[in-house]
């Protein structure tokens, strides 16, 4: 049997994902090249380059922009509001952005490994455009090879911020709808370790294109048993249409992201805990963010595979909910008894004094969720043979380690402005338990 110590999160670790006992016959040295299998993981989105500014109400109201909402604007709204933008120097920064762009940017950067992202790209690039914008800003580990080519550009979102810190999304599409299912590669979608995609792929005009290929990805990820993760990316959207949306998550999502606002579109139910509870009816795994309340997540485990807290009791709208918080979360089809898990993380050191902006925060958080998920398919494609796997996990670590993970995630981006981290985590930190690290 191979003997392995791992350590996680990171496969800068690699070294302690081989079997360190397994040496060369030949020169009876550990072979410290082994051919490992890899996994990655497989994003859609529509490719935009976010263009950040501070502005106030009545520059919302003049341009008619719903405040705290993402919505679409025409080219004449967007030819006025940039030059605006731009003639009262209000502009902060121009980056890559994009729900799943981002998502896929900081699990690359986690888990210093690949992930691939679905989408458009601007056929003909000059340097210091947006499409040139995008692709520099989007970490190497990101596969870009799969996009595809369109004669135009892709798309910009104004991330409008006003003093309260909430953030209005005004897109300016371009081309980004007009990813054609033709250019879902089925194969590299799967051998996945998960597919994701947020509700924004939903919203598209007649002769747009980025729904079917959606589909199209989604199908194949079903029909292939890889997980399909979906971020809910606005309250309004969902509530336009909160019975498609319930029934759309039921027929074929794993695993829904979402923040509290989002929770209660879909649900109808305000407390955050109640409202993972009861995507659980449809859902294998929850992950709610919840601002200065910090983070909920919520799963299922099989009967004999449930561990038990060590943490203090915690009683919300469910009792003692976090009892079995230790537990590593399972797909629900796996569980022969299934018992349902909750944990619930305050805001990593209380938060930030200086939260620079919350654009982002979401969606990282998810990152990490992605970093532990695709970590326990890397282990079992090398070391089948553990343990470790014979429970049917979909996770690498605990709900409650998790959740530590995707919190401490949040809070970097929360001190920054970009909603992509620039770096991977320190390697070891006091406010993560030791377990953690050594696992
Ligand atoms: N005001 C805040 N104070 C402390 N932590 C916060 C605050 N806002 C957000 N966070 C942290 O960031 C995470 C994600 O934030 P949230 O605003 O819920 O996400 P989203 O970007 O999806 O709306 C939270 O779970 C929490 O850890
Ligand atoms: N693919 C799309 N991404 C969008 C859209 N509107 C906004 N955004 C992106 O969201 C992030 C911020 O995420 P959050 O977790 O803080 O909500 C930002 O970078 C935007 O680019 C959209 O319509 N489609």
């Amino acid at each position: 049997m191979n003997t392995i110590a791992m350590k996680f999160p990171g496969r800068r670790q690699h070294k302690h994902y081989f079997p360190v006992e397994n040496k060369t016959p030949l020169t009876n040295k550990v072979n410290s090249e082994p051919k490992l299998a890899r996994s990655y993981i497989v994003g859609i989105d529509q490719i935009l380059v976010d263009i950040e500014a501070k502005v106030d109400d009545e520059f919302l109201t003049e341009f008619s922009l719903k405040r705290g909402m993402s919505q679409v604007i025409t080219d004449e709204v967007t030819h006025r509001l940039y030059q605006r933008l731009k003639d009262e120097q209000l502009i902060n920064y121009e980056f890559a952005g994009g729900t799943i762009g981002n998502t896929m940017h900081n699990y690359s950067v986690l888990a210093d490994d690949r992930s691939v992202l679905l989408g458009v790209m601007s056929k003909n690039m000059q340097v210091g455009d947006y499409a040139y914008r995008f692709v520099s800003n989007t970490s190497s580990r990101v596969d870009l090879n799969y996009l595809q080519p369109v004669d135009g550009p892709i798309g910009r979102c104004f991330t409008l911020i006003d003093d309260t810190g909430e953030r209005t999304f005004a897109i300016n599409a371009g081309l980004i709808n007009k990813l054609k299912p033709e250019s879902i590669d089925e194969s590299l979608i799967s051998n996945a370790a998960a597919l994701v995609i947020s509700s924004y792929l939903m919203r598209t005009e007649e002769g747009d294109t980025m729904t079917q290929a959606t589909l199209k990805a989604v199908e194949c990820a079903n029909k292939a048993g890889v997980p399909v993760v979906l971020t809910l990316g606005t309250k309004f959207l969902i509530e336009k249409e909160p019975e498609f949306w319930r029934k759309f998550v039921k027929d074929h999502v794993n695993i829904l992201a979402m923040n509290e606002d989002e929770a209660q579109a879909i649900t109808g139910i305000t407390d955050p805990l109640k409202a993972a509870d009861a995507c659980l009816d449809w859902v294998d795994l929850v992950i709610c963010t919840a601002g200065p309340e910090g983070l909920f997540m919520a799963g299922y485990v099989d009967e004999q595979h449930k561990r038990a807290t060590e943490y203090p009791l915690l009683s919300g709208a469910i009792a003692d909910f976090n009892r079995y918080e230790y537990s590593r979360p399972m797909l629900l089809k796996d569980c022969v008894n299934p018992v349902r898990i909750y944990t619930h993380t305050a805001p990593y050191m209380g938060g930030p004094d200086n939260i620079k902006n919350t654009n982002g925060a979401g969606d990282a958080a998810l990152a990490a969720v992605l970093h532990d998920l695709s970590a326990n398919v890397y282990h079992k494609m090398n070391v089948d043979d553990s343990s470790k796997h014979l429970q049917p996990a979909m996770t690498y670590s605990s709900l409650s380690q998790i959740s530590k993970y995707a919190n401490r995630v949040s809070f970097e981006i929360l001190m920054q402005h970009s909603p992509r981290l620039s770096r991977g985590l320190p390697e070891r930190e006091d406010s993560l338990e030791q377990a953690y690290w050594a696992l």
